[in-house]
């Protein structure tokens, strides 16, 4: 048995996680060849890694398949019901920074906050005969903070990728995504609510309740907290 830590397969987080780690003096390298998923740790004992899609590192903890794992703090949020009953967050890791926020049309120039977007719905319905829609990946945590603010009157539709692209398609009227620079929601003519950040998301060290912890894997836990300079967590 070893302690297993799931991390950003490919791309931007997996390097940043690697180059987290690798401050801390635990050396995370990928193995074989570039595409190859596979990878091991240098540094401390008993720690494997497993590389996986960022996107399924939230189900894997939940599963308690992986110990610990590295994905954005969206992500978690956004798969697992009552997420901090599932995982606990260890650390924030100052990389992967992006906004989850609620865009609609530039033109739209009387619609700028929340409100507005209440306003805009109601006459939508009234004006089409059916609800404004949002296109998004993120649903639970659009649809909770909709209701939050009290909004109602519009309906989620689902969107894997290139959502910005939707309001032009003439498949969603709004958007519900993730931004860092903000250009492409600037190259798509939309313009974000003042008021609808939805979660500020940065990458994020999580450990999975679920998995087992026998007192080998809860040793290896410390040795890796120490090394890593965090406070141990409480099991
Ligand atoms: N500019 C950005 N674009 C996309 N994701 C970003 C950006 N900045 C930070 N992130 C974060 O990266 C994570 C998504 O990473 P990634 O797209 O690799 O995941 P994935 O869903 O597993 O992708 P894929 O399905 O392509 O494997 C999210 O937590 C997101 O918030
Ligand atoms: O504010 P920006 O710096 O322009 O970044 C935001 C864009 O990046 C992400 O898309 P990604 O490239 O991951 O592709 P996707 O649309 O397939 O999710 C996100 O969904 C936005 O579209």
């Amino acid at each position: 048995m070893s302690l297993k830590i799931g991390v950003p397969s490919k791309g931007r987080l997996m390097e940043k996680t690697f180059d987290w780690f690798g401050a801390r003096g635990v050396a995370m390298r990928q193995t074989g060849a570039e595409r190859e998923y596979s990878g091991a740790v240098d540094g401390i004992a008993g720690v494997e890694l497993v590389m996986l899609s960022a996107g399924e590192i939230p189900r894997e903890l939940a599963a308690g398949r992986i110990h610990l794992g590295v994905t954005g703090s969206d992500l978690v949020r956004d798969k697992l019901a009552d997420w901090n009953t599932q995982v606990a967050e260890l650390a924030p890791l100052g990389f992967g920074h992006a906004d989850l926020i609620i865009a609609v049309p530039a033109a739209w120039i009387d619609v700028d906050t929340l409100d507005d977007l209440d306003a805009a719905a109601s006459a939508f319905r009234a004006a089409h005969g059916f609800r404004l829609r949002i296109a998004t990946k993120y649903h639970r945590l659009v649809r909770d903070f909709l209701t939050r603010n009290g909004i109602a009157d519009y309906q989620l539709v689902d969107s894997q990728g290139a959502t910005e692209g939707t309001v032009k398609n003439l498949t969603a009227e709004a958007i519900a995504d993730i931004t860092s620079t903000g250009e492409t929601l600037r190259a798509n003519h939309l313009k974000i609510l003042s008021d609808s950040t939805v979660h500020r998301s940065q990458a994020t060290l999580f450990l999975a309740r679920a998995a087992d912890w026998p007192p080998a894997e809860r040793a290896v836990l410390a040795a890796l907290a120490t090394q890593l300079g965090l406070t141990p967590p409480a099991l």
